[in-house]
């Protein structure tokens, strides 16, 4: 059997993802002395990123998060779907988070999933305060479906900087991202399909250093 059938939810050995270990479309922008941003236009290659996009949307454990804000506990416009081990995750995935490791020398182990159901969803300014408290940190977020913004701004106030990911794009904040800058993915003006979004972590980078 052609293992390019196996689903990549189930029990068995899914068929690893077509990445670009070489990441050789890799392009770093520089935020400031401390910062990064790395875009990697296709990292996964475009017939494996509309399969994973399909398989997550209907597979993943797809749950609606509530956060406390002013008093009221309020629902996040997104949902999200956690795998706070690698080990439960889809193969696919874990052959990314294989792949990020050797590229970024940073050991990713667990990860959650984001759906941005229409271009109404979205995530308000924010740093990975939880998963990443190192002062120096790099955390991959892969980008599936429809495209949308993502962008970055200081801690402090500023002008925001502006990616656009399209599916399979890699988007990676390293340095002092965590702290001294802030990212969100805003609401779009108009309609927009599904997208999801992959954030990588790596137990490491949680322990204050
Ligand atoms: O969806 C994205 O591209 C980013 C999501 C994010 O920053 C987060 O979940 O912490
Ligand atoms: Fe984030």
């Amino acid at each position: 059997m052609d293992d390019s059938a196996l689903p990549l939810f189930g029990d068995g050995d899914g068929r690893a993802s077509g990445v670009d270990e070489t990441f050789g479309t890799a392009h770093r922008v520089r935020l400031d002395a401390h910062s990064w941003v790395e875009h990697v236009p296709g990292w996964l290659l475009g017939a494996d990123a509309d399969e994973l996009f399909r398989d997550l949307l209907a597979g993943a454990d797809w749950q609606q998060r509530s956060r406390w804000m002013y008093g009221t506990r309020l629902e996040e416009p997104r949902l999200t779907a956690e795998h706070p081990d690698l080990d439960g995750a889809p193969e696919a995935l874990r052959h990314m988070a294989r792949a990020l490791t050797a590229h970024y020398g940073v050991a990713y182990d667990r990860l959650w999933i984001n759906l941005y159901r229409t271009h109404r969803d979205s995530t308000g300014w924010h740093g990975d305060g939880a998963s990443a408290r190192r002062r120096e940190c790099i955390v991959p977020v892969l980008s599936l479906g429809a495209p949308r913004r993502f962008l970055v701004r200081p801690t402090q106030g500023g002008p925001s900087r502006t990616f656009r990911p399209l599916a399979g794009d890699l988007i990676v904040m390293g340095g002092r991202c965590q702290v001294d800058w802030r990212h969100s993915v805003p609401k779009d003006a108009g309609p927009s399909g599904p997208r999801i979004s992959v954030n990588f972590a790596a137990s490491s980078q949680s322990r204050p250093d």
